[in-house]
């Protein structure tokens, strides 16, 4: 029988252009039905937070959601394009507007600061058509992450919270019009982690770029998020703001919550 309670409880109804649209994805690898019918939407602006506990799939529906996967079943619409009908180079271009904080910051060892934010830059080189001095835009994310004096530094010679501040700058060079973050608290100590909080929130502030958040960091949540869906058993289990969910009787939303 269908025990689970689908909360949606009293969500405003956000308005404004849908950045990022997930209906009905299904994806499975053999016997393992990693994703059962997950619905999404995220609208400009806006930072939506999705918590699911390990292996739950987050991980399957970000790579569906910028094309590195193929879903079995569903439709997946990204900045107004639908991810299963782009070629390659449509798919390249339409990634030039998204940034991707990843766990671990993902900083190349063997370049330094400088060079770890021209990378995005020579990847997309199409959005920077006509641009032959990189250093303004270089200082300028390292600016936004208070890293300008690091430019000529080595990964190895910054701390975790730096690192991650750096690749927060890297995400954000691209002037995206949406950030993807993959757990972007995880491996830092909690003053590190607010600032990083901090910084993603000014960003959103600055740019009005909208944000997909996955954490298992209930703080991050609580302060970044707008919207959280709960992802659960493929699906998703309770949506709603955190205020909503943290007050919620059910017992697998509370133990989201549980420290
Ligand atoms: N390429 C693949 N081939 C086979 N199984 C896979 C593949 N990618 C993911 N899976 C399976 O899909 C499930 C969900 O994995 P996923 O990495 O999305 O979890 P997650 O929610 O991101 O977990 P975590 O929080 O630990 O990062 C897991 O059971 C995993 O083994």
């Amino acid at each position: 029988m269908e025990t689970k309670e689908k909360i949606v409880a009293g969500v405003a109804e956000a308005s404004g252009e849908v950045v990022i649209k997930i209906k009905g994805l299904c994806k499975s690898f053999g016997d393992n039905q990693v994703l059962k019918g997950f619905n999404m939407e995220l609208r400009k602006g806006e930072n939506l937070v999705v918590m699911g506990k390990s292996g739950s799939g987050k991980s399957v529906m970000i790579k569906c959601l910028v094309g590195l996967m193929s879903p079995d079943s569903g439709y997946v619409e990204v900045l107004g394009k639908d991810i299963n009908n782009l070629d390659q180079i449509a798919l390249d271009e339409l990634r030039s507007d998204i940034g991707f904080l990843f766990q671990g910051s993902a900083l190349y060892d063997s370049m330094t600061v400088r060079e770890n934010l021209e990378f995005p830059m020579r990847r997309h080189r199409k959005k920077f058509e006509g641009i032959t001095d990189t250093l303004p835009l270089v200082r300028e994310a390292l600016e936004n992450v208070g890293l300008a004096h690091t430019m000529d530094l080595m990964p190895s010679e910054l701390s975790g919270g730096m690192k991650r501040r750096v690749a927060l700058a890297r995400a954000i060079i691209l002037k995206p019009k949406l950030i993807l973050y993959d757990e972007p608290t995880s491996g830092l100590d909690p003053i590190t982690s607010k600032e990083i909080i901090e910084l993603m929130r000014s960003i959103q502030k600055k740019y009005g770029t909208s944000a997909l958040i996955i954490t298992h960091d209930v703080d991050c949540a609580r302060v970044i998020s707008e919207r959280m869906i709960l992802l659960v058993d493929g699906t998703n289990y309770a949506e709603g703001t955190y205020a909503e969910l943290v007050t919620s009787q059910d017992p697998n939303v509370n133990a989201f919550f549980k420290k």
